[in-house]
């Protein structure tokens, strides 16, 4: 009995892949230029849903179409897939080696069609190639950034299609030989042929997913960090901060805070220019965020001017990274940058210390104003 109509069943789900194919495309168009491979992956499910629409209709169409057109559809599909995840990557794909694969494998296919007729030579060919192309984009989706579910389901998606391929070559000896090899009288091609369709589905969404978890991340990225350095910006500081100060009052634990400003800053730009200006702001951040922990929490609150929260640190701790901070700046690493030293001023939450967040930052700012006073390139408390 036949529940579905095998015919039918390629053509909806070649119609969802082909959905897949114009969200992928959308997303191409709409997301930012650094996210790639959204448009080879739409092209690829294209070509992919094309080949398999094609393989099913063997038998009502030459051959000419049904094999060797949709084994050049459906190989460069899985190619573009491959140079997709490539460019999602930030690699820039060899395409001449991979194109003459294709070519040469296109024409082995032909041969056996027409040259030397072998059904099951084509199949295992064909085979052969699906597991090179799944395996390859299993191992690269399995490094795709970011490591979430996307990927995963991406990754679990191509070990899929090589397993089935693997199958296929495996049922390769139950295809009797000499039988009709047309899709309505093939019940393992339909099954491979079905699975195939399902797996362009399922990878389609894969990278969809991928795709928008990337977006996701940039645009936290962009509302939290303050362009130029890096470091969180005014709103993500107080974020997170808000979270260890509560952390700190329960646990009655110190939080230490550090407030720096580069010290005649406005020398540096009047004399060497508001470009090199930045550079020394970049410099800065690149240099004391390098000597902190993971937990601590460097932030930029406009200007020349940085706060940094240290988790679980005391006023000595503190004072000790302040003028670990302080050394590093002093000393010129970046001989392009004219020499510039910075100011701190450290303040600690405590059972009597400030009552809040803002009063933890005006005690850390009256010291930082104490250490200019006292003649600057020096830490207070
Ligand atoms: N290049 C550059 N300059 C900036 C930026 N933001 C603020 N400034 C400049 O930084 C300077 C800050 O100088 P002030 O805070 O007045 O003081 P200072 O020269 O650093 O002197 P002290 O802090 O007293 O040691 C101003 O000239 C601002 O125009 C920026 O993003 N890039």
């Amino acid at each position: 009995m036949e529940l579905i109509n095998p015919r039918t069943f390629l053509i909806v789900a070649n119609l969802l892949g082909l959905l897949c194919a114009l969200v992928l495309w959308v997303q191409a168009k709409s997301f930012p230029a650094d996210i790639g491979g959204l448009r080879d992956w739409a092209k690829a499910v294209v070509l992919m849903g094309c080949a398999s629409g094609l393989a099913s209709l063997r038998g009502l169409i030459p051959d000419a179409f049904a094999i060797v057109l949709a084994a050049a559809l459906l190989l460069s599909g899985e190619l573009l897939l491959v140079i997709g995840l490539l460019r999602y990557s930030g690699r820039t794909p060899q395409w001449r080696p991979a194109v003459d694969a294709v070519a040469g494998l296109v024409l082995l296919v032909a041969w056996l069609t027409w040259g030397s007729p072998s059904y099951p030579g084509r199949i295992f060919i064909m085979a052969l190639a699906h597991i090179a192309f799944f395996a390859l984009g299993a191992w690269l989706a399995q490094q795709a950034k970011p490591a979430g579910f996307g990927s995963r389901l991406l990754s679990a998606m191509f070990v899929l299609g090589v397993a089935v391929a693997v199958l296929r070559i495996a049922t390769l000896s139950t295809d009797f030989a000499g039988a009709d090899e047309a899709f309505d009288r093939d019940p393992i091609q339909q099954v491979y042929l079905g699975a195939f369709s399902l797996g362009i589905l399922g990878l389609s969404i894969g990278f969809i997913l991928i795709a928008n978890e990337r977006l996701r991340e940039e645009l936290e990225y962009l509302a939290t960090r303050d362009p130029m350095t890096g470091a969180f910006n005014r709103r993500a500081f107080f974020a997170r901060a808000e979270i260890e100060w509560a952390r700190a009052a329960r646990s009655r634990r110190p939080l230490a805070a550090i407030v720096s400003d580069i010290d005649f800053f406005k020398k540096v730009n009047d004399t060497h220019g508001h470009h090199v200006g930045d550079l020394v702001i970049k410099d800065f951040a690149r240099r004391a965020g390098g000597m902190l922990r993971l937990p601590d929490i460097l932030a930029r609150f406009g200007g020349e001017e940085f706060v940094i929260l240290l988790p679980e640190t005391g006023l000595q701790d503190g004072c000790r990274v302040a003028e670990r901070i302080r050394q590093e700046i002093e000393k010129r690493r970046d001989k392009a940058l004219p020499p510039y030293t910075v100011s701190l001023g450290v303040a600690v939450a405590g059972d009597d210390g400030p009552a809040d967040l803002e009063a933890l930052l005006a005690v850390a700012d009256a010291a930082l104003y104490r250490a200019k006073q006292g003649g600057r390139n020096r830490v207070e408390a």
